[in-house]
């Protein structure tokens, strides 16, 4: 479903990811691991086709992310590490998902619901106005109403307080099925008990690659 094939990404004489290869596919969950800088964010960040490869080849479903964006990013979700400056109101923002995602509101509130984030208090506020924790809430509660048969979370529970951060994998756990799960996480004993393979990032390669 995901296939990196000898990817190399440099920022100047930088480089952050160094002939990478390997595959996810469907019914994984992968705890993507390792120091600050160790190349993460931009693997992430070439699968999603933020950044053009320079060697090497990145396929989501058979498509390049860079060429065929709209299509690539129709079918994942992603929960950035910092949610982004957004200045709609959460009822505009939602709104626009819905009709640009083909996302249903309901299962929007019902996850947000889940999470004890109460969006009919909070419809007229501007996303930008919410707490961090809100936030991350919210677009929780929007990748899993989006039915992508790709989640990538970021280091998506930072802003979390613990039952939120509970409420958040029990949700997980009830979604996994049938697709990618992605988790870049500095804390893999909250991850564990959902994942059945741990990648480790060093200096811009995979220095191990565990199922089990
Ligand atoms: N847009 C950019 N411009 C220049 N350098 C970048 C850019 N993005 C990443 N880098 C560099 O690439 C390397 C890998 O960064 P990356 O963000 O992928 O690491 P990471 O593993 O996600 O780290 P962290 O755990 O701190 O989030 C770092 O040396 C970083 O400075």
């Amino acid at each position: 479903m995901i296939q990196i094939s000898h990817v190399t990404k440099k920022f100047g004489q930088n480089i952050s990811l160094d002939n990478v290869s390997c595959e996810f596919r469907k019914n994984e969950s992968i705890a993507l691991m390792g120091a600050n800088g160790a190349g993460k964010t931009t693997l992430i960040r070439s699968i999603l086709g933020y950044y053009h490869p320079d060697a090497g080849e990145v396929l989501i479903n058979g498509l390049n992310p860079v060429k065929k964006r709209v299509d690539v990013l129709s079918h994942i979700s992603f929960v950035p590490q910092l949610p982004p400056p957004i200045k709609l109101s959460i009822d505009e923002l939602i709104q626009y998902v819905c009709v640009s995602a083909e996302v249903d509101k309901e299962l929007v509130k019902h996850y947000a619901n889940e999470m004890k984030l109460d969006i009919n208090a909070n419809l007229n506020k501007s996303f930008f106005k919410l707490s961090g924790g809100m936030k991350q809430k919210l677009l929780i509660a929007i990748s899993l109403a989006k039915k992508s048969d790709i989640i990538i979370y970021d280091e998506p529970t930072a802003n979390l307080d613990p039952k939120a951060r509970d409420d958040f994998y029990r949700l997980l756990k009830q979604n996994e099925q049938e697709k990618v799960l992605l988790f870049v996480t500095h804390r893999l004993e909250e991850v564990q008990e959902l994942v059945n393979r741990q990648i480790y990032m060093d200096m811009g390669k995979i220095v191990s690659d565990e199922r089990f």
